[in-house]
């Protein structure tokens, strides 16, 4: 893989204290153009395009290793591109200063290690000073804000290195939001979140806002991508096999194709939308 520079620190956008607009005063969402992504000499992604609009949320899902936190690594600028390019509103990524993309991009990458001995609220500080567009006197705020839409204020005084994998997953997310860039990349958020912190995620991406980031976010629980996300781009071997609202993306057909497994698409009672079942069973399917 090759290492742009370190990744940065996170963030995003939030529903009481707008996103930051974006540098250049365009607001052309996130473009991927024929995206080549090489890893330890092999071509995991070989020609990707996709977009993400403002304030639009995207789901990535496929299959372990199909390369979805490749995708977001070469966002977030972990890795370089081989081939093509990523444009955010109408800027070349990979050109810009890093200064210049943290104050657009904001990201919780996969089972990121925190080893150093932080206080929450300092850790969360990391991610609102990572954005150099968000005035001094602003940073307070950015960080409570950030704490509160994810759920740790009361842990703004504990050491990072003593909390549960739910809470520094929280503490991350946290980081995230309190950058409050235009656009967020999430590599599976809802890692060690028990259920009431994933509803809470839910809401807070979704909240309603003029101002909400872009999301794009890697996620494999296929009934909260379609809960979710607007759009749910499917990716296999690093191809785009569908993407369309979550619905359509997500017919029973495609997951098939793509996992190997077929579900049942059932009819949520209380929502009317549709919801898959997978046979995880003891008997032996075939
Ligand atoms: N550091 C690395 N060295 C060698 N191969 C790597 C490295 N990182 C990723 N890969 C390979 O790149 C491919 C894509 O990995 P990636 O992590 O993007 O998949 P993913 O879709 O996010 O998978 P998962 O659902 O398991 O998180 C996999 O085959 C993986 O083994």
């Amino acid at each position: 893989m090759v290492r742009d520079a370190p990744a940065g620190a996170p963030a995003g956008g939030t529903a009481h204290v707008p996103c930051n607009a974006p540098a250049a005063g365009r607001n052309d969402g996130l473009e991927l153009r024929d995206l080549r992504l090489d890893v330890a000499g092999r071509t995991v992604v070989p020609d990707l395009s996709l977009d993400v609009a403002p304030g639009d949320v995207v789901g990535l899902v496929g299959p372990n290793g199909c390369g979805k936190s490749t995708v977001l690594k070469a966002l977030y600028r972990a890795l370089v591109p081989s081939g093509g390019a990523v444009l955010v509103d109408g800027d070349p990524l990979h050109r810009m200063r890093h200064r210049d993309s943290a104050a657009r991009i904001a990201a919780l990458p996969q089972e990121e290690r925190v080893e150093l001995d932080f206080l929450v609220a300092e850790v969360v500080r990391l991610g609102a000073a990572a954005n150099s567009r968000t005035p001094r006197e602003e940073l307070d705020r950015a960080v409570q804000d950030a704490m509160a839409r994810a759920g740790v204020q009361e842990l703004a005084h504990r050491s990072v290195l003593g909390l549960s994998g739910g809470e520094r997953q929280r503490v991350l997310i946290a980081r995230a939001l309190a950058q409050r860039t235009p656009y967020l990349l999430l590599d599976e958020p809802t890692n060690h979140l028990d259920l009431r912190h994933q509803t809470d995620l839910v809401r807070t991406l979704r909240g309603t806002t003029t101002a909400r980031p872009a999301v794009l976010m890697a996620l494999h629980d296929l009934n909260l991508a379609a809960a979710l996300c607007d759009r749910v781009v499917v990716l296999a071997a690093g191809r785009v096999v569908a993407d369309a609202p979550p619905h359509e993306a997500l017919h029973p057909d495609t997951v098939e194709r793509v996992y190997g497994v077929r579900p049942v698409s059932i009819t949520r009672p209380d929502t009317g939308t549709p919801h898959l079942l997978f046979p995880i069973t003891r008997e032996d399917p075939s």
